[in-house]
Parts: C-alpha cells; structure tokens; sequence
C-alpha cells in the first residue's frame, strides 16, 4: 500500500477500534509505511515512511515477529524493493510490503486461480509475487497508468521471463526463464482497461484492488457488470481501513481515554511546528489521506450493501476485504 504523503501525521486511534480486534497496533504492525510511536502527551502516532518495511531500519516488534518466522520471498524481491526507492524516493512505499507479498503468493498456491487480474500494478512487486504462486500455464494481468512506473514494470518482467520482450503472448517467457506464467501488462487507465478486458470476454478466478481509491467502487461495478469475475472468482481489495482512518473522528472526551498512557506535559514546540508553511502542507496531507479514507469506508459500505457480494473485511495490512458472489443456494 500506498500512501502519497511522507509527512508524518498524528492521530489518536478510538479505543472502540483497538478493542475490536483486540489491538490496533496489529493493523499498524502488519502496515509496512506505518511506524506506531507514543509521544509524550501520550498520543499515538502514526509516523509514515517513504520506503518499503522491508527496507525500513526500525519496524514494530509485532510486524518484525511475523516476517521473522514466515518463509521469506527470493532475494529478487528485496533488489525489488531497493529499485522502486532509486527510481520512486519519495513514494516507494506504494509497494505492499514482502509480508503481503508471502500472503498473496501463498493465497494463489492455495486457490490456483488460472488467470488473475490486479488494477495498481506500480513497479510489479505484488504482481511478480502473484505470478509465483501460480500455476505453470497461468496468466495474470496488471494495469498502470503511470507511464514510467508501467516501463519499469514491463522491463522487470521480461527480465525475468514472465513477459516475452517481442512476441507479448508467448507463454514461454523471455530470457529462456520457463517458469510457464505469463503477465500481461496493460498500460493507460484501468477502467479502459477494463472496458477492453470485458470486450475480449476475458473472465477472471482472483483479482487484486489496488490502484486509485476513488475508483474502487467503479472497478468492482464494471467487474461484476463486465461478467470479468469467474463464477467461483474472488477479489481482493487493499486498504480498506486506511490506517484506521476510515472510522469515525471522535473528540477526546467521548471516552476510553482509559486505554491510552496517562496524558503528560506538552513538550515545547520545536521551530518546525512554528513555520506556518509547514503547519498549512501537514493540513493538506491531512485532508488528502481522510478523502482517501472516506472513499474507502464509501466502498466498505458499498460493498456490504451489494446484494450481489459477500465480503469479509480483515485487519490485517492496511485492512484488506476478500469479497465473493453470493452463493445462489
Ligand atoms: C498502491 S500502487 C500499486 C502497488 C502494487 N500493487 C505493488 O504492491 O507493487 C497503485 C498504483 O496504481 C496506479 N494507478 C492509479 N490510478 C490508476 C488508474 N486510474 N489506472 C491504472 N493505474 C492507476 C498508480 O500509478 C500506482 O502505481
């Protein structure tokens, strides 16, 4: 996931939500551009890093424990990671981190789907893990619109024969690499990509959101009235809980305070938090991140209402929802 800013931003989490699922700082630990800290008046903070976890020199104890002790993915995706912080500094951190990446690999060994479909392609790091797990004579198709994320992608796939580099459907790959997955990259906006996946009557067993949060209740309509997800098809949609911002802003009084450390004397305030230049961008970002949020509480609750879907929304990353067709009993 994928966060624009790099801008720290401070936010105390409702209580509500840390009960919920017995700690927040489970989302927080497994949310590779998330660093939780607590700051001396005893507000948790949520600092964001501009790198992918994987990269980051400090990580929480619970998301390091849980690398620690998962199979890790081939060191081709640590150099991966290092790539999208040459050619992306400021915003590498649109990659999921390697742990999402086990998870996706590991839910595609598991479900076998033999042709997946991911909107938010970035550098290829989710849809390289993706191919992995699927099955020789698979193919997975990925979307970009950002031209030089999308050239960077392509390059890394015919470098390492997922994508023959002059003839793009032939299944044996380039390089001479025969590990027998095909991807397809389709550059421009997903939605015209769609548009012409739903022409070619091309149908899909998994598929992974994660490009513009705007737009994710426009991908699942066009998917589900293209007739793209397979009967037995399910999606995947990345950062539903968006830090946990999608939850109500409550004040301070409304309660559980109980639950934070005991409040402590405000330390001075630094040159830093004078500049109103500085003051007037961290609003901005601010005010970004929750209209991001608020589109994804939109497609929660789009997606719960939808009498065509059922969905389970999990707290796990930044909150993903795995989301199927009604079975018709
Ligand atoms: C969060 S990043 C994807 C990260 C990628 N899945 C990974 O883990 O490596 C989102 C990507 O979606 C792309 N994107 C945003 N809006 C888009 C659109 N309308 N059509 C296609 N791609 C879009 C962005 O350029 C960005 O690269």
């Amino acid at each position: 996931m994928a966060f624009l800013s790099n801008l720290a931003s401070c936010r105390a989490i409702p209580a509500r939500f840390t009960r919920a699922f017995s700690s927040s700082r489970v989302v927080v630990a497994l949310n590779p551009t998330i660093r939780t800290v607590w700051d001396s008046s005893g507000v948790q903070q949520q600092k964001q890093r501009s790198i992918p976890l994987a990269d980051a020199p400090v990580q929480d104890p619970v998301f390091r424990y849980c690398e620690e002790l998962s199979t890790p993915l081939p060191e081709k995706f640590r150099t991966l990671h290092q790539r999208s912080i040459e050619a992306y500094p400021m915003s590498a951190n649109k990659t999921i981190s390697e742990l999402q990446g086990q998870f996706l690999q590991l839910l595609m060994r598991i479900t076998r789907p033999r042709s997946v479909l991911e909107l938010g392609c970035f550098m290829g790091y989710s849809a390289m893990a993706m191919a992995d797990g699927m099955s020789r004579g698979a193919t997975l198709y990925t979307c970009e619109k950002d031209a030089k994320a999308a050239r960077l992608a392509r390059d890394l796939f015919v470098e390492r024969g997922y994508l023959h580099p002059h003839h793009p459907r032939d299944v044996s790959g380039g390089n001479g690499v025969q590990h027998g997955v095909q991807i397809q990259l389709l550059e421009g906006d997903a939605l015209s990509s769609l548009e012409s996946l739903t022409q070619q009557r091309l149908q899909f067993d998994a598929v992974f959101l994660d490009a513009d949060k705007g737009n994710y209740i426009n991908y699942l309509n066009r998917i589900l009235d293209g007739d793209l997800l397979s009967e037995n098809g399910y999606i995947i949609a990345d950062n539903v809980l968006f830090r946990g911002m999608v939850l109500p802003q409550r004040s301070d009084s409304e309660g559980d305070e109980a639950e934070l450390p005991s409040p402590a004397p405000s330390p001075p305030l630094s040159p830093q938090q004078d500049d109103p230049k500085a003051d007037a961008e961290r609003v901005r970002s601010r005010t970004s991140l929750q209209r991001t949020a608020d589109h994804m509480d939109a497609f929660n609750r789009h997606v719960k209402g939808d009498p065509r879907l059922e969905v389970v929304v999990l707290p796990i990353f930044d909150g993903i929802s795995v989301i199927v067709r009604k079975n018709k009993a």
